[in-house]
């Protein structure tokens, strides 16, 4: 490890201090992606920066993907994944196994992590406390998703709670249904989302595996580094938007239309990321304005 000089490690906390300031006693919402979190060394930085700001007084909630580990258990049942519009068709099998792997692997594991960081990590599903309830998904074409929801109610105040205690929530996003008896499967960019919005929060941070929202995918340098949500629905017409990348930009629009102050798309791959983001003057990713 490079170690800088006391001089200049002071300076650099000094040259923080606005952007702490800015953030202290504010909520941001981290979605931390399933193909951002392959990497070791990656989750480790990402595990590093979210205990860092929790312990600068931001009231950081992590909300957690899984969707690679999801589709590799199924593949160890000998069951492959189907994706419909960016979203997993979810059989009854399926269910149990999302549930298995997001509020029992990755959620633990998360939370286990944050505690050899030293911060103090408390996991909580979606249906704990009732925090998302939501019905069966359906679209105006009768796309059929199988158990997919549609979140219809959040209930902020478990993670508020969570807050309160100075502990760093880590919510897995399996939601309670009320139309029938049974979980249902949310995509992890729509659930952090809605919780961003229930709890007045300041930021929306979504970390994925490319650099943000890109107006050719194939080509990194096309970052749209900035973007007006009512630019997006002539991209999603054009066909820039597709596959995972449409619940990402989707709910960055909710959040912005309803009141989240800044949402990111950022790049999972790049080191600190977080930090650079909330910390400095240099954006990463495509912030949605
Ligand atoms: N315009 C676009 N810009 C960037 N990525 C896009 C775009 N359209 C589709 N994608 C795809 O969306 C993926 C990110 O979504 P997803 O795999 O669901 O991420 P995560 O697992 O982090 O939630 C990218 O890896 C890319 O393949
Ligand atoms: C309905 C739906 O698609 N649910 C997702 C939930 C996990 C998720 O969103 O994980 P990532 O953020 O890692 O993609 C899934 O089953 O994969």
């Amino acid at each position: 490890m490079n170690h800088l000089d006391p001089a200049t490690s002071a300076n650099v906390l000094v040259e923080a201090l606005p952007y702490i300031q800015e953030y202290y006693g504010q909520t941001v919402v981290v979605k931390y992606g399933g193909n951002a979190m392959i990497n070791e060394e990656l989750k480790d930085a990402v595990i590093h920066d979210i205990v860092l700001l929790s312990l600068v007084g931001v009231r950081v909630v992590v909300v957690h993907g899984g969707g690679p580990e999801i589709s590799e258990m199924l593949k160890k049942i000998g069951k492959e994944s189907r994706f419909v519009n960016g979203l997993r068709y979810t059989d009854r099998e399926t269910m149990d196994i999302v549930q298995m792997i997001l509020c029992g692997k990755v959620n633990k594991d998360l939370v286990t992590l944050l505690e050899h960081a030293g911060g103090q990590g408390i996991g909580l599903g979606g249906m704990d406390g009732g925090m998302f309830r939501a019905k069966r998904m359906t679209d105006e074409e009768g796309t059929d998703y199988g158990y997919v929801g549609d979140i219809v109610e959040v209930n902020p105040q478990p993670v508020i709670d969570v807050l309160a205690r100075g502990y760093i929530p880590v919510v897995s996003t399996v939601a309670q249904g009320i139309d029938d008896d049974t979980n249902y499967n949310i995509n992890a960019d729509t659930a952090a989302a809605k919780l961003a919005i229930a709890l007045g929060a300041k930021k929306l941070i979504l970390l994925t595996d490319v650099r943000g929202l890109l107006r050719d995918p194939k080509d990194e340098s096309t970052l749209l580094t900035r973007l007006k949500v009512s630019e997006v629905p002539a991209l999603i017409r054009d066909g820039v938007i597709s596959g995972g990348m449409i619940p990402k930009v989707d709910c960055c629009v909710e959040a912005i239309r309803k009141g989240v102050e800044r949402a990111n798309i950022q790049d999972g791959r790049v080191k600190h990321s977080i930090l650079i983001e909330l910390l400095s003057d240099d954006g990463v990713g495509t912030m949605f304005i």
